[in-house]
């Protein structure tokens, strides 16, 4: 999955703008484009970054193979041979900036920036925003789902659910990166490092001509990691006691039995019973594990229940973003350059949200130092100095009469450099990396700003610079 080629994985528009560049001369022209998204999904407060590793390693891989100029040139009778040509020996040789994976982000702000030719810089859009709209949307709905669970652990069960098996891969990792701690994708596990985790199904009940025959082959056969599906008849007349028995079992061999996963039904009531007859049975020790359709709605609903579940296996709803199935995050151009000279450009738009704003930026974290908490984000032109000693003024740039002032702050630049003309400079960081910086991420904000139901706006601010700019611009296309 790491090493096919997906310089075509591209709309035909792309190849056709590259196309009309090139014929008309101007494909070597630099651009900057930036990825934002417009609208926090799961109607939440902000989201998570991630798809940047799937988004490098798709860039270091770039490259138009014969078969793939063959294909172009069957497809499109317009492409001259000498174009096809100038495609042979192409590699990306852009720069670009993102923020990390695992960074909590909010509405327009740039996550990755691309200073490339226009030539490059089309080709590569469709791919960038799928990769980062699917794992963007994935680490979002984990880490809704952590939020109510912040102490359980969490398993990534979706993969026959995904939208293919690339969404299932690189969406089991995103479910790491917003905060799962383990898959049962075999395969997710052997790419990424990720834990892997497997109870049985009811088919290895049912395969048996009885419960505890079937629980005790599992257990003979996998004498240290034994979690008993215990739903496939009744749990608590026979699923639960049968358990019991083999736990029992397990001890008097010096192990373990591990859990007991609850799969139908109602899950606060039986687990509350199943807690009392294993404590009963001497068994405080074996965790309750459920299933079913979970969600951050269910979970949040079965814990005021005082359901007893210390371990969440989560599918569907997880995997397919079920009640938010796609994010809309836009590849936009913000600056040309023309005689050497960087220009900003604009996209108007009737409605102020849509409204673009011009200029290859920087994204600073403006936090608090006497709080430890993030005020807001701040966007100012790429040649602007922040002086972090002076008192910066924040305003909301559609609403600007909602103003205020901080000093003493923090000014954390969020864009990393991780392309630079070309080369990789970027090291992969490990999952439990991105995973610690998530959670340090999540300690600096406020709770309102955070929350599942509701949540308060994080200020998204942009430099007076920027706003004049912007101004300036729309001044100018719309004639006043
Ligand atoms: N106590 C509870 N409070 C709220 N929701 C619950 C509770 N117990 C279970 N649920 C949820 O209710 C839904 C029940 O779904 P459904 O009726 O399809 O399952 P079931 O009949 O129990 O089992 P099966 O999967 O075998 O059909 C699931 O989403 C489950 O997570
Ligand atoms: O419910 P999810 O969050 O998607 O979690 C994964 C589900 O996959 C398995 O059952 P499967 O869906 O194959 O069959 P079932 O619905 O009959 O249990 C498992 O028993 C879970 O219920
Ligand atoms: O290990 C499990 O229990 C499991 C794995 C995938 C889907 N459902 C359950």
């Amino acid at each position: 999955m790491n090493h096919e080629n997906l310089t075509l994985h591209t709309d035909k528009y792309q190849i056709n703008m590259m196309y009309a560049h090139w014929k008309n001369g101007t494909h070597n022209k630099r651009r900057v484009f930036e990825v934002f998204y417009r609208k926090n999904p799961f109607g939440g407060g902000y989201a998570i970054h991630a798809g940047l590793e799937r988004v490098l390693q798709y860039l270091d891989q770039l490259h138009f193979d014969e078969s793939d100029l063959a294909f172009l040139r069957e497809q499109e009778e317009n492409y001259d041979e000498a174009f096809l040509d100038e495609l042979k020996d192409w590699k990306f040789n852009g720069t670009v900036r993102a923020v990390r994976e695992g960074t909590i982000v909010f509405p327009n702000e740039p996550l990755i920036q691309i200073e490339a030719r226009i030539f490059e810089n089309q080709l590569i859009e469709t791919a960038i925003l799928n990769f980062t709209n699917y794992q963007t949307l994935i680490a979002t709905k984990a880490n809704r789902i952590k939020q109510v669970a912040p102490h359980d652990t969490l398993l990534e069960f979706g993969t026959r659910r995904a939208q293919e098996a690339s969404a299932a891969l690189w969406g089991a990792r995103a479910a790491i990166i917003g905060g799962f701690h383990a898959t049962s994708n075999m395969l997710a596990g052997k790419m990424f490092g990720i834990p892997t985790k497997g109870t049985h199904a009811h088919a290895f009940v049912q395969d048996s001509s009885n419960e505890l025959d079937a629980f005790k082959a599992y257990a003979k056969a996998l004498p240290d990691h034994v979690t008993l599906l215990v739903d496939t008849y009744d749990t608590l007349k026979s699923g639960v006691p049968n358990a019991i028995i083999v736990g029992k079992l397990l001890e008097e061999q010096g192990k373990t039995l591990k859990g007991i996963r609850l799969d139908s039904g109602d899950l606060a009531y039986l687990s509350k019973e199943a807690r009392k007859m294993l404590d009963a049975a001497g068994l405080n020790y074996v965790k309750i594990v459920a299933s079913n359709d979970l969600d951050e709605y269910t979970i949040h609903n079965l814990k005021s229940q005082g359901a007893r579940i210390d371990i969440w296996g989560v599918g569907t709803k997880l995997i397919t973003a079920e009640d938010s199935p796609s994010l809309g995050g836009v590849y936009k151009v913000v600056a040309k350059q023309e005689n050497g000279e960087w220009e900003p450009t604009i996209k108007i738009s009737g409605n102020p949200e849509k409204v673009s704003t011009p200029c290859r930026k920087k994204l600073y974290r403006i936090v608090n130092r006497r709080t430890g908490r993030a005020e807001a984000d701040y966007l100012t032109d790429y040649d602007e100095v922040l002086d972090v000693n002076k008192t910066l003024k924040l305003f909301d740039p559609v609403h600007t009469y909602l103003q205020k002032v901080v000093t003493d702050f923090e000014a954390v630049e969020l864009l990393e450099l991780v392309y630079d003309q070309g080369h990789r400079v970027h090291k992969p960081l490990t999952l439990d990396e991105i995973k610690n910086y998530n959670e340090q991420q999540q300690s600096i904000f406020w709770e309102e700003y955070l929350r599942n139901l509701n949540p308060e706006k994080y200020p998204v601010d942009i430099s007076q610079k920027l706003w004049d700019t912007r101004m300036q611009l729309i001044a100018k296309y719309s004639g006043k």
